[in-house]
């Protein structure tokens, strides 16, 4: 199999799942990070009528003059009635009580002076002042939601402002996580000489629930057909997509494409151009798709952050299924010249003129595990392209990439 073109492969990968086909109901309150299975449109007018910005008195703008003094008629709070506006009063109001018909005008209390039920207006008022009116913020029946957004915080506040106590959502998406190899051990158990602990294992796992997906099992398996067949046959059983890694390489022990087919899966995609990440493996069986993810530790979490993650985004029925890219200026003592299209892991900062600086981290081989906390994320840099110091490259942030 051909090496694959980087971006032809994000959009394969981006393909390769299944959309949702089943919606469930959400309680909002437990909704932050799921998918809208359906728009959401506008079930009334907000603010639902004309009300007050501020504390202070409702007038007709047509009955102020200078000096002028108003009987004060009533005290209306929030959450009460106003009576009808008489002409030449104003009614005590607070903020967010409901502008009474015959005002058109607040008075902040600030601006005026209570005696004996009396007020007198001090500063002349803007027509029309710190009144917030009916349907300003969002009109009955827009749609403020599409189908497959991904609730945020700010999308959560939106929908209790329209009365939703419930909400249609996908389900979350089932993975199942593998790793591969004789050499690791799980953390907390003791490190014998030419072992190292399994990293992969919980980075992926975590990296798996951070885009909102429910990892259903992280399970290890040793370099055996018959080991790697256990674990599949469980993946596959209670997952709708599966990520392995490790093995996928062409040493003598890396046996995983081997074993999906031998258990007649088909291996769809192998070895992408790009560094690091190259040996990825795309697969399917029982019409479920399997990455084979790199063993390297920061082979694995490129490939995860760009080219799994659209996927999942996918099959969680997502609105937005590749998240932006931005540019900046790659800061760099070095120059960059591969075969490959190469991602540094880099740390952008961000100047007051609005430009954007990418320094990469010293080291970037593909062990290098300390680089990733370091990192914001990952710089591109063409194949067969010279690049140094203060050239324009592309660049993918983890904050967008990884959610
Ligand atoms: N002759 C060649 N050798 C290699 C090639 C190649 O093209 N020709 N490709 C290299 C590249 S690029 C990569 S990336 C690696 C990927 O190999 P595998 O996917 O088969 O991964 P392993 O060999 O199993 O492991 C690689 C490396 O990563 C460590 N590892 C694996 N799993 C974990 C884990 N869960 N936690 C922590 N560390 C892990 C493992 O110990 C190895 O050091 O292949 C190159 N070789
Ligand atoms: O993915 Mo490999 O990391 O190119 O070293």
């Amino acid at each position: 199999m051909d090496m694959l073109d980087f971006d032809l492969a994000q959009s394969r990968l981006a393909q390769a799942g299944k959309l949702p086909q089943t919606a469930e109901t959400c309680l909002l309150r437990q909704a932050r990070g799921r998918i809208l299975a359906e728009p959401i449109i506008a079930t009334h007018d907000l603010p639902p009528a004309d009300n007050s910005a501020m504390d202070g008195y409702a007038i007709s703008f047509a009955d102020y003059k200078p000096g002028a003094s108003f009987p004060v008629q009533q005290r209306c709070f929030a959450g009460q009635a106003p009576e009808p506006l008489q002409r030449g009063n104003a009614i005590r109001l607070f903020t967010g009580s409901l502008i009474p018909e015959g005002a058109d005008t607040v008075v902040m209390q600030e601006d005026c002076t209570e005696t004996d039920n009396v007020l007198t207006v001090n500063h002349a008022p803007k027509a029309g002042a710190h009144v917030r009116k009916r349907g300003e913020d969002v009109q009955k029946d827009k749609r403020l939601l599409p189908a497959g957004a991904l609730l945020g915080t700010a999308e959560i506040a939106l929908l209790a402002s329209q009365g939703y106590e419930y909400i249609s959502v996908y389900p979350k998406l089932k993975v199942g996580i593998l790793s591969t190899g004789d050499e690791l051990v799980e953390p907390g158990k003791p490190l014998q000489t030419a072992q190292i602990y399994n990293s992969n294992g919980p980075a992926l796992a975590a990296l798996v629930d951070k885009l909102g997906a429910q990892v259903v099992h992280v399970l290890h398996a040793a370099d055996t057909h018959e080991s790697l067949r256990d674990a599949f046959t469980r993946l596959i059983g209670d997952c709708d997509l599966v990520l392995t890694v490790g093995g996928v390489s062409v040493g003598e022990k890396d046996l995983v494409k081997a074993t999906i087919e031998q258990m007649g899966g088909s291996v769809d995609l192998w070895r992408v151009r790009m560094k690091p990440g190259k040996p990825v493996a795309m697969a399917h069986a029982h019409s479920k798709p399997i990455v084979c993810l790199p063993g390297n530790p920061v082979s694995a979490y490129v490939v995860f952050t760009l080219l799994v993650s659209p996927l999942i985004r996918t099959m969680q029925g997502r609105e937005r299924v590749l998240p932006e890219i931005s540019y900046g200026k790659l800061a760099s003592a070095i120059t960059f010249n591969e075969t490959r299209e190469e991602f540094l892991r880099v740390r952008a900062s961000h100047a007051p003129d609005g430009s954007t600086t990418l320094s990469p981290y010293a080291q970037q081989g593909s062990g290098v595990i300390s680089s990733l906390p370091w990192a914001t994320g990952v710089a591109r840099i063409p194949a067969n392209t010279l690049v140094g110091h203060d050239d324009i490259v592309a660049y993918y942030d983890f904050a967008h990439w990884q959610v």
